[in-house]
């Protein structure tokens, strides 16, 4: 597992807040405002989940590596819920398989860091760690965490959820079955919101994370001690955990016996993240081991965060033809071991950004300073995302 400098084994990754006060404080508003999602939608999802678990569904998840506050990425929601539509028509099609659509939207601005600090020309500041901390810009007042972001982000998560549920709205007969549901994750990374925003089901007494239908655990906060995991075990919301080539099958059924107990097909998935050099050593194993304590979870692969380089001037980059190989590989390793390949989970988007190398409409490594906007990761950009799409579509085709 990817080790934290920066916070304790229980919590790691949480933002030094300067303003104990104003954290109190707008926690508190926090917890009087209303859920984001509404529980029955994520229940919902849950047994759509089950379904994938069982080969019989495949999980679409994507969006950007990192949401932004601001007029302009509310408009980018139509351009990503579309990108994601498109896909699920075309990996539906060719699979024969219902597609899931989970955007990681209306609440990524959390973002786990390999270095709590970033230097530039002898300047050394916190490093930028999402909106709903800090912000980009390299001065010491954007970079200072301010709890009252929080407020934003819960204001702009429910700005987006408003603005995908007016684009996936049913417009009448025509349209395809499952068109109206889309559904929201993020990772759960940042404590005193995700806290702040649980609720309790009246109807179940069942407790739920509001802030989203899905939430994931990411690889640099999956400690089996960790408040992370404790935080997953307490919801009833369908949870996932990212898997790097270094987990152990020991983690794996430990993580199945605190985050599913009792085994309900739904309730976890595993999106594993290898790199496509190493998936092959790293995973075999950890899928037997897994299958083997009977669990039905849901295996999904996110063939970025194993692929990413770092391009001559510095910033990261990912080859198209590597996130392919590792979606090949994930696929040629559940036929194999006689388990089910359940989805992906992509960082992307529906513009036309340069952050990329390769694709049908080819970004060269001399492009990627021409339109680079992620605030972190590099994403697919739209023409990339539909070459995946189709090579997927196929992927899960042959088996069928
Ligand atoms: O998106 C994932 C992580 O936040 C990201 O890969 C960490 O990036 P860093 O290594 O630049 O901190
Ligand atoms: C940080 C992320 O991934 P991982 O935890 O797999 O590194 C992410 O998906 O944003």
């Amino acid at each position: 597992m990817i080790t934290d400098p920066t916070g304790s084994p229980q919590s790691s990754q949480q933002p030094h807040w300067p303003d104990l006060a104003t954290l109190n404080a707008v926690t508190g508003r926090l917890r009087t405002r209303p859920a984001l999602v509404p529980f029955s939608e994520t229940g919902r999802l849950r047994e759509r989940l089950a379904t994938a678990a069982a080969g019989k569904a495949f999980l679409l998840q994507g969006g950007h590596c990192a949401e932004m506050f601001g007029p302009d990425a509310l408009r980018q929601v139509d351009g990503n819920v579309t990108v994601l539509r498109q896909m699920a028509r075309i990996i539906s099609y060719g699979s024969s398989l219902p597609a899931i659509t989970v955007g990681r939207m209306a609440g990524q601005y959390a973002k786990p860091r390999s270095r709590p600090t970033e230097k530039r020309d002898g300047v050394e500041l916190p490093a930028y760690r999402g909106d709903a901390v800090n912000g980009l810009g390299f001065t010491a007042p954007e970079r200072t965490p301010d709890p009252r972001r929080m407020e934003t982000a819960y204001d702009e998560s429910a700005a987006v959820l408003d603005r995908i549920r007016a684009l996936t709205a049913r417009r009448g007969p025509s349209s395809g079955e499952g068109d109206g549901e889309f559904y929201v994750s993020h990772e759960a990374l940042l404590l005193d919101y995700e806290g702040a925003l649980v609720r309790t089901d009246s109807d179940t007494g069942r407790r739920y994370a509001g802030s989203g239908h899905m939430v994931w655990i990411g690889e640099r906060t999956r400690q089996l001690n960790g408040a992370h995991v404790g935080f997953a075990a307490e919801v009833a919301n369908p949870v996932a955990v990212k898997i790097g080539p270094e987990a152990s099958a020991d983690e794996l059924v430990a993580l199945i016996g605190l985050l599913d107990p009792n085994q309900e097909p739904g309730r976890l998935t595993f999106i594993t993240r290898m790199g496509a050099d190493r998936i092959h050593d790293a995973l075999p194993t950890l899928v037997e081991k897994a299958a083997a304590t009977g669990s039905p979870v849901l295996w999904v692969c996110d063939p970025m965060h194993g692929n990413t380089r770092i391009g001559d001037n510095g910033a990261k980059t990912r080859r198209l033809s590597d996130i392919e190989a590792e979606v090949r590989s994930f696929v040629e390793i559940h036929r194999a071991l006689g388990t089910h390949p359940g989805g992906v989970h992509l960082e992307l988007t529906g513009h036309y950004v340069t952050e990329c190398v390769g694709g049908s409409e080819p970004v060269a490594v001399e492009d990627l300073g021409r339109r680079y906007e992620s605030a972190c990761d590099p994403r697919l950009n739209r023409s990339q995302a539909l070459d995946l799409a189709y090579s997927v579509a196929d992927l899960w085709g042959r088996g069928s």
